[in-house]
């Protein structure tokens, strides 16, 4: 097979450094060319020009006069390449490549190969190829030449042969034969894949009925890519995780415990800092993939542990870039993704990152508009976000004052790091406390109530 440049778990072969010069196309009632520019752009794609229209062509996306005015527009700006803001049909990609002669990249296929790019753990680089295999497989037929185009004339299809990859191809194209066996190959590995990744699962789901079965209180992150999520890891538990901006950057969940001690936040007195004698439980946080609009089917399994995480969590932390002009539609995106599946929204907390990029204006009106939301950015707002995260704790415990004499003393050591310890007293008796404590420990102290 030949050399593609690519990763080689990869089915696309990488970008040609000619094509990165792009025009994005939008048709039909709702479009977006502002994010599809932002997801260009991760990709290092440079945006010479765009086009719309209202209305969407069947057959070849955008109506046959507007393909010839693209036509114009590639040519006239140098573009290598042409993005569509929707997923196209094999056949109305090629109508559109015809007409307008560049190479056409869809939404979907941009959008598997940011993952592609950003895939790092091993689950998440299984789940990106199986998606660039079901893009692929009814593609096959035109993926031929479109990856020839793309691929500067090396392209090798998944689990292809190669035996048609060399010679003539750009002329006649693969035989009947070929293209059935390229079918057969891409749907067996897909098969394989999908082996590996419910063996994953499996493991998976041990390791989360073990952690399920702790005291410790979950939280997860979820929200727009983009929003601010990892930002917020980091700060709440001091961890260093990659954060760009870029969209998908974090394609893998990952959990991390919060101690009242650690982190790079402090409790520096104040009203939000805790009373004397008092300690905080601790926590874990899950910081998991963004949610975009109109997300690819072939990617769904990519966003299986980050809904996983979501229904695990005891506490939801919805993050949303308060500075985006599409505020109300990212926060209900992710909104509409939980709640059609089916997840309980029991305890949810509306964070409202990058209050610094916002005006006065802005700010009072986002607020009036969210007036649940906490408020953060990079300096400010992680002291209230810990309240309401504490409070959430406290109201899905039972609040109790408990007496322990001191010759139980390892009782009292439990409570810390599984409880909220609102105050403690040293009593000759014992240690007075009083402490919120999770429902399944409840029963074990009651005999303690003071
Ligand atoms: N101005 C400003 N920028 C922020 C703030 N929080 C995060 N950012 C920036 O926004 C970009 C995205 O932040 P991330 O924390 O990576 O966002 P994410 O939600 O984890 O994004 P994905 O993993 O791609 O879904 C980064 O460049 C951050 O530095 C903030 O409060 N203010
Ligand atoms: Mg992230």
């Amino acid at each position: 097979m030949p050399s593609t440049g690519q990763r080689e778990y990869g089915v696309l072969p990488a970008l040609d450094g000619a094509l990165r010069g792009v025009v994005l196309v939008g048709a039909g009632e709702e479009r977006y060319l502002d994010e599809l520019a932002r997801l260009a752009q991760t990709l290092g794609l440079e945006v010479l020009g765009e086009m719309e229209q209202a209305r969407r062509d069947n057959a070849g996306y955008i109506g046959s006069g507007k393909r010839k005015e693209l036509r114009e527009l590639v040519r006239e700006v140098g573009a290598g390449m042409v993005i569509t803001d929707d997923e196209l049909t094999a056949s109305q990609a090629r109508t559109l490549e015809n007409d307008c002669d560049a190479p056409v990249v869809d939404r979907t296929e941009l959008i598997i190969r940011i993952f592609h790019e950003h895939a790092r753990d091993a689950p998440s680089k299984l789940q990106v190829e199986l998606a660039e295999l079901s893009y692929l497989l009814p593609r096959v037929r035109g993926m031929w030449r479109h990856l020839e185009r793309l691929g500067g004339g090396a392209a090798g299809s998944a689990g292809s042969s190669g035996s048609s990859a060399s010679g003539g191809r750009a002329t006649r194209g693969p035989g009947e034969q070929q293209l059935e066996y390229d079918r057969r190959q891409i749907r067996a590995r897909m098969e394989r894949l999908k082996r590996r990744l419910a063996e994953e699962e499996r493991s998976r789901a041990v390791r989360r009925s073990r952690l399920n079965s702790t005291e410790t209180p979950r939280i997860a992150l979820v929200g727009y890519t983009n929003a601010g999520k990892t930002t917020i890891l980091n700060a709440l538990s001091g961890a260093g995780r990659s954060t760009k901006d870029r969209l998908f950057e974090t394609l893998e969940t990952t959990t991390r415990l919060v101690e009242p001690t650690s982190g790079s936040y402090t409790t520096n007195g104040g009203d939000a800092g805790p009373r004397e004698g008092a300690h905080r439980p601790a926590f874990t946080v899950t910081d998991t993939v963004g949610f975009i609009r109109k997300l690819p089917t072939q990617l769904v399994e990519s966003f299986s542990s980050t809904l996983e995480a979501a229904s695990d969590a005891d506490i939801l932390l919805l993050c949303a870039d308060a500075s985006s002009p599409r505020l109300d539609e990212e926060v209900n995106t992710v909104r509409e993704t939980l709640a059609s599946s089916s997840l309980s929204l029991n305890h949810i907390i509306q964070v409202m990152n990058k209050k610094d990029l916002l005006s006065e204006g802005d700010l009072t009106r986002i607020k009036a508009r969210f007036p649940e939301a906490v408020f953060t950015d990079m300096h400010e707002g992680y002291e209230e976000l810990l309240g309401k995260i504490y409070e959430a704790i406290s109201s899905m415990r039972k609040r109790m004052e408990v007496l322990i004499p001191h010759e139980e003393y390892a009782e009292v050591a439990r409570l810390y790091g599984a409880a909220s310890i609102h105050s403690r007293e040293e009593r000759e008796s014992g240690v007075l406390l009083d402490v919120s404590v999770p429902a399944s420990m409840a029963g074990r102290y009651s005999r303690y109530l003071a």
